[in-house]
């Protein structure tokens, strides 16, 4: 990244005063997109318990726990379920981690609204460096670190995760939580790859479309027309990182795993309109959800 090519943001957007300008057109319009994004499905989650995450939810739904549809509580036990999931989904890519250190530092490439990240920090001490387009979404995750105490550890920038500021082999842990359709994957890859130490660890947690199925499904178009993404196959995912030095220690598929989340979801009255493309496109097996892990060697 060049930091003498700067943008003046707006006033209202605070923190960070100087943004870089998109090294594409393309990264213009989705940082566009996530600083006027603000959809009650992710806002409402987030109110919760202030983990404000931009990814999907995984688990079995605690349906005892939702109690009667007819219920005057139950729109917000519904909610409180959905978000509920969601961390479940960061849980799982933390897991997929390994054995992190109080002095290690992570990095969350696509940072969103900073869930992942705070929730990385409250696991194991560590700091994390997050990098998303959006500086709306940095400057919330900057403000949510600072009002819990932790904005020593967990800092957000806006940046390119193409390239980052970080110093070669300077970090002990990186992923991409469903960030990665946006993006170049050999490109994503090699950045991986350049800030990890050997023997570091990335993951991702992604929607990819199935080979077996032949090529990207209706459904598939209709998700990367919806996001302005770009939906890779799971093949691309193995081969990029093969051809950076990432060697798959652990492929999981969750679209059984993630289903139960959808299907609630599309049942609330926070639905978007996508629902439909999420169910159909894992039920007829031309979208798949999985998380991949994999050392640097
Ligand atoms: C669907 S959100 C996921 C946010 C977060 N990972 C989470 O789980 O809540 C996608 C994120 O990717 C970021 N993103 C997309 N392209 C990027 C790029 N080239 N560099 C940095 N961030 C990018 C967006 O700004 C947005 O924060
Ligand atoms: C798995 C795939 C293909 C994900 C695409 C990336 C994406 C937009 C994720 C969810 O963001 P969000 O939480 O802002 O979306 P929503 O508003 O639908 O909850
Ligand atoms: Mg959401």
């Amino acid at each position: 990244m060049d930091p003498s090519v700067t943008t003046e943001i707006t006033p209202t957007l605070g923190a960070s005063a100087f943004i870089p300008a998109p090294a594409t057109p393309y990264q213009g319009d989705i940082a566009r997109y996530w600083n006027e994004e603000a959809r009650p499905v992710n806002l409402r989650l987030g109110d919760v318990d202030g983990l404000y995450h931009h990814h999907y939810g995984v688990g079995p739904v605690a349906t005892e726990a939702l109690g009667d549809p007819a219920d005057s509580t139950y729109e917000k036990k519904l909610v409180a379920e959905l978000h509920r999931l969601e961390s479940a989904q960061t849980d799982v890519l933390l897991d997929g981690l390994g054995a992190i250190g109080r002095d290690d530092t992570l990095v969350d490439a696509g940072c969103g609204r900073g869930g992942s990240m705070v929730m990385a920090h409250q696991r194991f001490g560590c700091k994390v460096e997050g990098v998303t387009l959006s500086a709306k979404q940095a400057d919330f995750a900057n403000q949510r670190a600072r009002e819990l105490g932790i904005a020593d550890h967990v800092r957000a920038r806006v940046c390119n995760m193409l390239d980052t500021p970080l110093e070669s082999g300077s970090v002990s842990a990186s992923w991409n939580n469903e960030s990665s359709m946006y993006v170049d994957l050999h490109d994503l890859m090699a950045e991986h790859s350049r800030i990890l130490k050997v023997g570091g660890r990335y993951v991702t947690i992604t929607g990819c479309w199935n080979p077996k199925y032949g090529q990207p499904s209706k459904w598939v178009s209709q998700i990367n027309a919806h996001f302005e993404c770009n939906i890779h196959s799971r093949r691309e995912y193995l081969r990029a990182m093969a051809d950076n030095r990432l060697v798959p220690q652990t492929v999981i598929d969750l679209t059984p795993d993630t289903l139960p989340y959808w299907r609630l979801r599309a049942t609330s009255s926070l639905v978007t309109g996508i629902e439909e493309a999420f169910i159909k496109s894992y039920e007829d097996g031309s979208f798949q959800y999985v998380l991949i892990a994999a050392d640097r060697v």
